[in-house]
């Protein structure tokens, strides 16, 4: 017997200036410019209706674009309908066919691709295996847990061998546990057959979880792509170091510029970081939770307001001149008390530089 094998056609997405409006007055994508590399998993990431949705299903050819082009592969597929594009789409809903079997709803979109019936039988048995539901075929959707209805969303798109497949919010019905358990399985499954995805949500940990690259996008355009990484530690701005993990934001001063490497002064506190291209005056500072020191020896001045323990580390909440913070630390075993004076620095690898919004 012949092994059925689902393999990937990945091809790589490029946008050039495409612009979505509906209507005359709505413009959900404003003039984006986005590669998606073959193999890649590419999140696009960001608060409800900043254009999300509307990107990845001008990828589909669910919508189409007002202007620009869009290209899948080497193919120009601006204008092409979603019945002659090679993509599938896997949504938040499953849209599982409530009276077929699990097998059955696999095998649909393969009856028109043109294998014939021990081809699509196959190919269905194998992509349940892939996903991790063998034996689950006779079943109804109705008799599987919500990530099992998932998994078979997945199979069916994935058994299609597209070039590119599409995720919108796959894990937004599943409990905290489960949507853990399904991204990593759509993560290794995309690793795996080297497929190129691109993955629609608004959770950024989902997002920092499974992505090669991030697209933070804001207001129908992009604001910043970058790895998981590069996002975290080099945002580019207030809002990106907001929306991509905690961040606190502090004010400082740049007293001085050599090199690109900045002298900064927050509250008596004094600190060299790079200058990312900003020159003296009044900046913002970007610190996480996790790098803010308490107790560093010339730190700057601060009250703890809130002291939380929550099992793995400790979480406060600290009151300085300028403002309050969020800090979290790892020692659980000597925590400090609320309402103690204690001195705050930065770790080494610290804070980021923003313009001032
Ligand atoms: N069919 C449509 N007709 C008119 N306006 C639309 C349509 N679809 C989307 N929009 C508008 O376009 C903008 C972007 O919507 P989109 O669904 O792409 O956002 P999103 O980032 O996916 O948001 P969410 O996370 O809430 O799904 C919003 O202002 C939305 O109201």
């Amino acid at each position: 017997m012949v092994e059925t094998q689902i393999a990937s056609k990945a091809a790589p997405v490029r946008f050039e200036n495409v612009t979505k409006k509906f209507g005359r007055d709505v413009i959900a994508v404003d003039n984006i410019d986005l590669h998606v590399e073959a193999g890649k998993l590419v999140t696009l990431l960001g608060p409800s209706g900043c254009g999300k949705t509307t990107t990845l299903r001008m990828i589909a050819g669910l919508e189409m674009a007002t202007s620009g082009r869009i290209l899948i592969g080497a193919e120009d597929v601006t204008n092409l309908p979603a019945t002659d594009r090679d993509v599938s789409m896997v949504f938040q809903s499953y849209a599982l066919f409530p009276h077929m079997t699990v097998l059955e709803n696999v095998s649909y979109g393969l009856k028109f691709s043109g294998f014939n019936k021990s081809e699509t039988r196959d190919r269905a048995i194998a992509g349940l295996d892939l996903v991790g539901l063998k034996g689950f075929g006779e079943r109804l959707p109705s008799e599987l847990s919500g990530g099992q209805q998932q998994r078979v969303a997945v199979a069916r798109a994935l058994v299609l061998e597209p070039q590119v497949l599409l995720f919108d919010e796959p894990l937004s019905n599943l409990d905290a546990k489960l949507r853990r358990q399904v991204r990593e399985d759509i993560r290794a499954i995309q690793q795996d057959l080297g497929l190129t995805v691109v993955y629609v949500t608004h959770d950024q940990e989902e997002a920092l979880a499974v992505s090669d690259e991030i697209v933070v996008m804001r207001n129908a355009s992009i604001a910043q792509i970058g790895t998981p990484r590069e996002l975290y530690d080099a945002p580019v701005d207030q809002f990106v170091a907001d929306f991509i993990g905690e961040a606190n934001i502090l004010p400082c001063t740049i007293e001085h510029v050599e090199n690109d490497l900045a002298r900064i002064n927050v509250d008596g506190y004094r600190y060299e970081l790079p200058a990312r291209g900003l020159s003296s005056g009044a900046a913002k500072l970007a610190v996480r939770p996790s790098r803010l020191v308490i107790g560093e020896k010339d730190g700057f001045q601060a009250r703890i307001s809130k002291a939380t323990y929550v099992g793995v580390r400790m979480e406060y909440t600290l009151e300085a001149a300028f403002g309050s913070m969020f800090a979290v630390q790892d020692d659980v075993d000597a925590p400090l008390e609320v309402g103690s004076d204690v001195t705050v620095g930065f770790s080494t690898k610290g804070p980021v530089l923003l313009p001032e919004a």
